[in-house]
């Protein structure tokens, strides 16, 4: 299916639940501005190549928009667009004061030189600097991009705008960087981990984790995990998936990575299985996160987990949510599930709006009250309406974002 489709099937269940007006619906689909770019850039060996790059802006209606920017082959204007409306949602659900945005580079950032990324990046702002900034849209990291390119891009957005270090988040510690952004992700996925096993009275040393991808959000939740004490069997990147029925030694995988430019490419010290068999394993607690659309109406019958955290965006096809809800399947979703990321973000533009730092320990403190408040909201309204977590998450976001829409006026 579609990214966007999936996006808006998620979307339309819980506007049937809220009873939302058709006129409201579409506005709420409608992104505000789509742009897609040309970037023309001069390789080192002098060849003129030309990549395709774009910035959706889904909706403003709670604040500026904020998301992500995604390096990846596979990018296209309908991937961004859905990931840019779970943007929207996800800042509702845990009720920071931003809209949704997300965008990216049809790019395999692996095969470019740093000196051509930095070219291609900086190109890329040219083009859309225009209509990010720090009271318009907010870009981040996602995946193939890091705290590097967010330097780069901070630099060259300040070539127009002057001094501005809040334009982006994700930036290094000591750049305006905030402390504790770049594990956020991770460790917000092992906060609710923690939150959601609790409510179901289970304990981390009893509970099996197959984890896809290692890359920062995998590796951050599998660090944040393993400290927790649960027994993490199977970890995968794009290179290879590895499995040991007593448990992984995940620091020992850590450093092979940290030693291998993150990759556990030739890591040799446990079983390799399938990418397909880590999600098919009989484990407590499945956690995707690299790419969306892994588990779909293919493979929803295999997948044995009775719980999924949703670390990566949109992992998984409505169809194949449907298939393990009605298995009794427990799936703490996207847009709760990995909203660390932008909570520290949120974070870092705030103190960088203050000229002010905040501690690693106040970081992590406000992240885990947030996440918690967030989480108690879901797990009652999906109660209290007898519905998916998902579709919980959905009303409380739609419910704030059409209420803000409705306050500022649709004239
Ligand atoms: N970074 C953030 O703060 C946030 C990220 N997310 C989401 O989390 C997910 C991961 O992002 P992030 O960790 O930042 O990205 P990274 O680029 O840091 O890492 C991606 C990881 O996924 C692996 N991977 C890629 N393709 C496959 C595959 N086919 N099978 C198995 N593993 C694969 C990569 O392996 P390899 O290294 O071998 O290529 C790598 O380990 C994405 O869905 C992203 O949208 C959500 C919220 C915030
Ligand atoms: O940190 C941010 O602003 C956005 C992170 C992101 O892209 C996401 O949550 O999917």
């Amino acid at each position: 299916m579609k990214a966007f489709e999936s996006t808006r099937l998620y979307f339309e269940r819980a506007a049937d639940r809220l009873e939302l007006a058709e006129s409201l619906r579409k506005l709420l689909l409608t992104p505000k501005r789509e742009v897609q770019v040309q970037i023309p850039v001069e390789m080192d060996d002098g060849r003129l190549e030309t990549f395709i790059g774009y910035r959706v802006q889904h909706d403003d209606s709670r604040g500026p928009m904020k998301g992500g920017l995604r390096y990846h082959h596979e990018v296209d204007l309908d991937e961004v667009r859905s990931l840019a409306t779970l943007m929207t949602w996800k800042t509702a659900v845990v009720d920071i004061p931003y809209g949704g945005a997300k965008g990216g580079i049809a790019i395999d950032p692996k095969k470019v030189s740093v000196k051509e990324l930095e070219r291609i990046t900086r190109k890329f702002i040219d083009q859309i600097h225009d209509i990010i900034g720090p009271h318009k849209d907010i870009p981040a990291p996602d995946m193939g991009t890091s705290a590097r390119e967010m330097a780069w891009i901070r630099n060259q957005w300040e070539k127009y705008h002057g001094f501005g270090p809040a334009c982006i988040t994700g930036k290094p510690v000591e750049d305006y960087g905030a402390l504790g952004r770049e594990e956020a992700t991770g460790r917000g996925v092992g906060v609710l981990a923690y939150k959601l096993l609790g409510n179901l009275s289970r304990k981390p040393q009893n509970t099996r984790v197959a984890l896809q991808g290692f890359g920062n959000v995998g590796s951050h939740a599998a660090k944040y995990l393993y400290e927790s004490e649960y027994k993490i069997v199977a970890v995968g990147d794009h290179t290879g998936s590895f499995y040991s029925p007593t448990g992984l030694d995940i620091p020992k995988m850590l450093r092979y990575a940290l030693a291998n430019k993150g990759s556990l490419l030739g890591f040799s010290e446990a079983e390799r299985i399938g990418h397909d068999e880590l999600l098919e394993l009989n484990v407590d607690l499945l956690i995707p996160a690299a790419l969306g659309g892994v588990i779909t109406k293919q493979n929803a019958a295999k997948i044995k987990a009775p719980l999924i955290i949703e670390a990566a965006n949109a992992p998984i096809d409505p169809e194949a949510d449907d298939l393990l809800h009605q298995r009794g399947c427990i799936i703490l979703p996207d847009i709760l599930a990995n909203a660390g990321g932008v909570t520290v973000s949120y974070f870092e533009w705030v103190q960088n709006l203050q000229f002010y730092k905040w501690s690693l320990n106040r970081i992590r403190q406000e992240l885990e009250a947030v996440l918690t408040y967030a989480f108690e909201a879901v797990w009652q309204e999906a109660k209290l309406h007898n519905v998916s977590l998902r579709t919980a998450a959905y009303m409380i976001a739609i419910r704030r974002v059409q209420r803000a829409t409705e306050l500022g006026g649709m004239g």
